[in-house]
């Protein structure tokens, strides 16, 4: 395919299991040339049940009628962007075990290419895995666009606070994402998956909404340091996190009250961010928020307080926090497509720099 500019549709189900988000983006695979629609499809709370039966269940039977969620919801939405010359599908994140069974994230692009009748970029991260990498985080090369399209100069790091956090510090000044030293990246720790399935078993919530239950409660500072003592914390990065990597998280607040826990767990999130901010080769000049956990005014205070530098949601640099996924799906999917890296070993601790993604066409 020609290496010119492709508007894409990128469209990302994260790890929270809320829905899918789907953003389109103009871009030559190298730089952002303009910011399109984007759209969100919820899953139903059927539809939520079926996907979270099946977490973890990788390899194994019985993943059709998820498989079938899939499929419908990114159907759904996707079909409303008939501008879209190529899509990119993430999927639904399975299991995440880049060491042992690798990496599997539910949906088929092939069934996305003959319904959407575009093709599909997809199956990101397994070429990552079986070339020795993490297979995770892969916005970081999206995110060394992002910052040059925000004209930065200096190292600045962005974080992704979605139910799992991911850092990226970028170096603005490389020509490209895969050069030596220009990115560092890894996965923080859980973020908002822990404090979700809290509020959801004690009190049948979705979220702590505005941080309001975790306000009114008190950290337990002997939690948070045994939370902190996780060998995770301990591994140099590049690391990445399957969603319930963490359970033991629900046992560490198991005797605290509702709110108590609350803030306990928020105060984790803000913890792991803290200590992964310690790897940045340079300090950053800014720290700039994307993802659900921006909406949580506690977690950001708790940043604010803990870190020396700014701490602002990227909307302050005028990129979309809701939306940042879905677009960098849409941005590595036009990079397959030119034969351009999508990871590297400052992103993902790849021998090399390799291209992920099969390309389905219908
Ligand atoms: N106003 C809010 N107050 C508190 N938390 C919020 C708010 N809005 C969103 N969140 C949190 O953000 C989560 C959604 O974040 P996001 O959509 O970034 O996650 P994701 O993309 O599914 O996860 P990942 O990036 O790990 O794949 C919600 O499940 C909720 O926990
Ligand atoms: C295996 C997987 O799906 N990982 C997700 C998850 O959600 C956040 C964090 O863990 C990150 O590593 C990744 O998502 C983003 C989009 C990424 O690959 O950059």
């Amino acid at each position: 395919m020609a290496a010119g500019p492709v508007r894409a549709l990128g469209a990302m189900s994260g790890t929270s299991l809320d829905g899918v988000d789907a953003a389109e983006i103009v871009t030559d695979g190298l730089r952002i040339l303009e910011f399109g629609e984007s759209g969100y499809r919820a899953y139903s709370d059927a539809e939520r049940a079926t996907l979270r039966a099946v977490l973890g269940r990788w390899p194994g039977e019985g993943l059709e009628a998820a498989t079938r969620v899939v499929h419908e919801a990114h159907t759904e939405l996707m079909a409303g962007f008939p501008e879209a010359e190529m899509l990119g599908f993430h999927g639904q994140t399975l299991a995440h075990d880049p060491k042992g069974r690798g990496t599997h994230q539910l949906g088929d692009g092939a069934v996305l290419a003959e319904a959407l009748a575009r093709p599909v970029i997809w199956d990101f991260r397994s070429a990552d895995v079986a070339l020795g990498g993490e297979g995770a985080p892969l916005a970081p090369f999206f995110h060394f666009a992002c910052a040059k399209w925000i004209g930065a100069e200096a190292p600045l790091a962005l974080l992704n606070l979605g139910g799992v956090g991911n850092l990226t510090w970028v170096d603005p000044r490389h020509a490209t994402p895969e050069a030596e030293g220009a990115l560092l990246a890894f996965d923080t720790g859980p973020a908002n998956a822990p404090i979700n399935d809290l509020v959801a078993l004690r009190l049948g919530l979705d979220c702590d909404r505005d941080g309001a239950l975790a306000r009114q409660g008190r950290v337990e500072d002997g939690a948070l340091e045994l939370f902190l003592d996780e060998q995770y914390f301990r591994r140099m990065p590049p690391k990445s996190l399957d969603r319930d990597d963490f359970s033991l998280m629900l046992d560490l607040v198991r005797e605290l009250s509702d709110a108590d826990a609350a803030a306990t767990m928020t105060a984790m999130a803000a913890a792991a961010v803290m200590q992964g901010m310690e790897h940045c080769p340079v300090a950053p000049d800014r720290l700039l928020v994307t993802g659900g956990g921006r909406h949580n005014p506690v977690m950001m205070e708790m940043l604010a307080v803990g870190l020396d530098c700014p701490v602002l949601p990227v909307e302050a640099v005028g990129l979309d926090g809701d939306m940042l996924e879905a677009q960098a799906f849409a941005y590595l999917a036009v990079r397959v497509a030119h034969g351009l890296p999508t990871s590297c070993p400052g992103t993902t601790g790849v021998a090399a720099p390799v291209g992920g993604g099969q390309i389905s066409r219908p």
